[in-house]
């Protein structure tokens, strides 16, 4: 019986910028499989961005330093492929929309990266449509990019990425220049990258979105990992969470706080929906 290799597979990763004194990386080691979606939270400094682009070889290959460990994505061993090559597998959307469109309409902008990958012209065509109806985007082909909101800017971002049918989609802090209506249109789009069988990984401060929409969760404090898990084994460790100085979902932190208050011991949710099941619980 064959075992399907994890999308991305992750030992004894460490590394160093040159002027940095200390390794910004320590001892990574995590599995994620295919089709999950993971949320990398950490205080400002962590390291999260570093560990995002150590996945698809941006560094050491554009950005250099030392580095140690292994990373296999999708059964390559990046440290032996290309950055050019690596982008037909990974993709990534970064925190600035706008920074990263530059043509004049909006099916130019998709059909850019594609034209990088050397993808035929028909093909294209059918990519952009479907990529577009991905992202919920469709008929607007013939915009300017520029006149989308900032939501709608990210979102095309992500369709330009995805027409280049990566099997993993990195997303560093996509939504920390939208709006709450941005916000969610780009957490919508996450949620359905697993249909198109994706592996998603975003990295983002808003922990009750990321509590929401991602399978795994991982925590990373001054390069090293603190808590790897489902959010609930992550989020319900409340008060590791606060001496890392980061908070959990509103939800959660509220029934903590309830259980200090009157003494209580309700189990810590992280959703409102289960938060409703443990008043019900607690109401019989
Ligand atoms: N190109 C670089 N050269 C030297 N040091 C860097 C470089 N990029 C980042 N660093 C340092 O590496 C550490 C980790 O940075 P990184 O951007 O990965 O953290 P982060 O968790 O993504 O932070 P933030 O939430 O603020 O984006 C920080 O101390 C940062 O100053």
């Amino acid at each position: 019986m064959s075992v399907e290799k994890p999308a991305i597979a992750v030992k004894g990763l460490a590394f160093q910028y040159p002027d940095t004194e200390e390794k910004v990386l320590k001892n990574i080691n995590f599995t994620l499989n295919n089709g999950e979606i993971l949320g990398i939270i950490g205080p400002t400094g962590a390291g999260k961005s570093t560990l995002a682009m150590c996945l698809n070889g941006l560094i050491p290959q554009i950005i250099p330093g030392e580095i140690e460990g292994e990373i296999i994505v999708k059964g390559i061993d990046v440290s032996q492929s290309t950055v050019s090559d690596m982008s037909e597998h990974v993709g990534f959307v970064f925190q600035e929309p706008e920074n990263q469109l530059s043509q004049m309409t909006i099916e130019e902008e998709i059909a850019f990266g594609m034209g990088n990958l050397g993808v035929p012209r028909e093909e294209m065509e059918d990519r952009i449509i479907d990529a577009l109806r991905q992202v919920g985007l469709s008929g607007f082909e013939k915009r300017s990019p520029l006149a989308l909101s900032g939501g709608q800017q990210q979102r095309l971002a992500i369709a330009a990425v995805m027409a280049m049918r990566p099997t993993i989609m990195i997303m560093d802090e996509p939504t920390s220049m939208l709006d709450p209506k941005g916000k969610n249109e780009v957490y919508g789009v996450l949620r359905n990258l697993k249909e198109y069988g994706m592996t998603g990984i975003i990295i983002d401060h808003e922990v009750e979105r990321i509590a929401t929409y991602c399978d795994k969760i991982l925590v990373l404090n001054e390069g090293e990992i603190q808590l790897f898990g489902t959010p609930e084994e992550v989020f319900t460790n409340i008060e590791f969470l606060h001496r890392l100085k980061l908070n959990g979902p509103q939800v959660t932190e509220f029934i903590y706080k309830y259980n200090q208050l009157f003494d209580r011991q309700l189990k810590l949710p992280t959703s409102l929906e289960e938060a409703v099941t443990v008043f019900e619980k607690e109401s019989i």
